[in-house]
């Protein structure tokens, strides 16, 4: 059997409520042991794929298979899949034990079986000595570490992650996503976490896949997503990013009357295109190095608009032929690179990036 085989994989998933058509033919796989996010704006569809899979919604239409087997019309309580949500959802009147051992319990696995497992899921998450604990006397990070060994404690074949840190305040949530990546390192389980959070699917995805309108619009590993978007909507979803309206220029691209070198990044692009072709060249700001100064054959001239300070880093506004960019860098770098004023030339060098048709 092939590593896919041993996965999750979907087939051409689409779902329907009344006339809204909410998935579009959707079909991914996720290898074993890998950790995918699922990454859309509200109302894109992740919910309820994730549902779909989990077995508490019918597909209209489509397969999926885990480990091999159909479990497309499967009730859930059969296809052995770990579910965490975003609100807790653990029983009030019993203890952190209880919950953990709820599912074993239903499974009809031994007291004594059960005791020990629930220690070692407790242990997994650093909760140990936490068992007898009921919900309401814990924090909300401590909840969602019960919630995941609640899921984890009957070794699942997969595990299924709605949004679970999204009811955490900022710094708890960063302690938990990084706890949630150990885990899934450690038990090496089959993970699919859905996120509208940009950052949240970069730092813990092996794969991201992007989900607009009920249909895939690209997935990759997350570097690749981030630094090379197939279309606009994904790269402005995953954060800043400068649309450069360019024309081709044989090897080079023009911006108004200036002609720059490309970043080697596109220039596999750029041979395909056909010359005098509009594009969007769309660059992150921190894949732009600006200098003062004015620009130099192959570089790109503008003027400096303004310069905002944010602690680690510093965003510089420029005015390219009345094209706004921005630049993000490092703040000693900025600094050492100065002085700086407020209309001053600058030249920028365009260290990567994409081109959008
Ligand atoms: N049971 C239902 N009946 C009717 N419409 C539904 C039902 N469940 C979901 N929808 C609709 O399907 C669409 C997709 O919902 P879904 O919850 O899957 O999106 P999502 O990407 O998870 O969004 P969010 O991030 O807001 O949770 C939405 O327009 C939603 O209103």
């Amino acid at each position: 059997m092939s590593n896919m085989d041993d996965g999750l994989n979907i087939t051409a998933v689409g779902k329907g409520f009344g006339p809204v058509q909410v998935l579009r033919d959707v079909s991914l796989s996720v290898p074993r042991g890998a950790f995918h996010t699922l990454l859309g704006p509200s109302g894109s569809g992740k919910t309820t794929l994730l549902k779909i899979v989990a077995g508490f919604t019918p597909a209209d239409s489509g397969a999926v298979t885990l480990a091999g087997r159909a479990i497309t019309d499967m009730p859930p309580e059969h296809r052995n899949i770990g579910v965490v949500f975003q609100h807790y959802a653990l029983f009030p009147h019993m203890s952190v034990t209880e919950n953990i051992g709820f599912g074993l319990k239903m499974r009809g696995v031994a007291k004594a079986e059960r005791a020990a497992r629930v220690e070692e899921v407790l242990r997994l998450v650093r909760m140990t000595g936490f068992g007898h604990r009921k919900p309401a006397a814990l924090s909300g990070g401590q909840q969602q570490r019960v919630a995941l060994a609640r899921a984890l404690v009957i070794k699942p074949q997969l595990l299924l992650l709605d949004e679970p840190l999204s009811a955490l305040d900022r710094k708890v949530r960063q302690e938990v996503r990084e706890e949630l990546k150990r885990i899934q390192a450690e038990t090496g389980v089959t993970t699919v976490m859905v996120t509208h959070d940009q950052e949240e699917a970069l730092f813990l995805a092996d794969r991201v896949l992007v989900l607009e309108g009920g249909a895939l619009r690209q997935q990759g590993a997350p570097a690749d997503i981030y630094g090379n978007p197939a279309d606009e909507f994904v790269a402005g979803f995953l954060g800043a990013i400068n649309l450069l309206k360019v024309k081709a220029e044989g090897q080079m691209l023009r911006l108004g009357s200036q002609s720059f070198a490309p970043p080697a990044d596109v220039i596999g692009a750029l041979a395909c295109a056909s010359k005098g072709a509009v594009l969007h060249l769309a660059v992150r700001p921190e894949q732009l190095l600006v200098e003062p100064g004015e620009a130099g054959t192959g570089q790109l001239g503008g003027r400096l608009i303004a310069t905002e300070f944010g602690g680690p880093v510093v965003t510089l506004r420029i005015d390219v032929e009345g094209q706004a960019v921005s630049v993000l860098s490092l703040s000693p770098d900025v600094l050492a690179a100065g002085p700086w004023e407020v209309g001053m030339p600058v030249r920028l060098m365009v260290r990567g990036g994409s081109l959008l048709a």
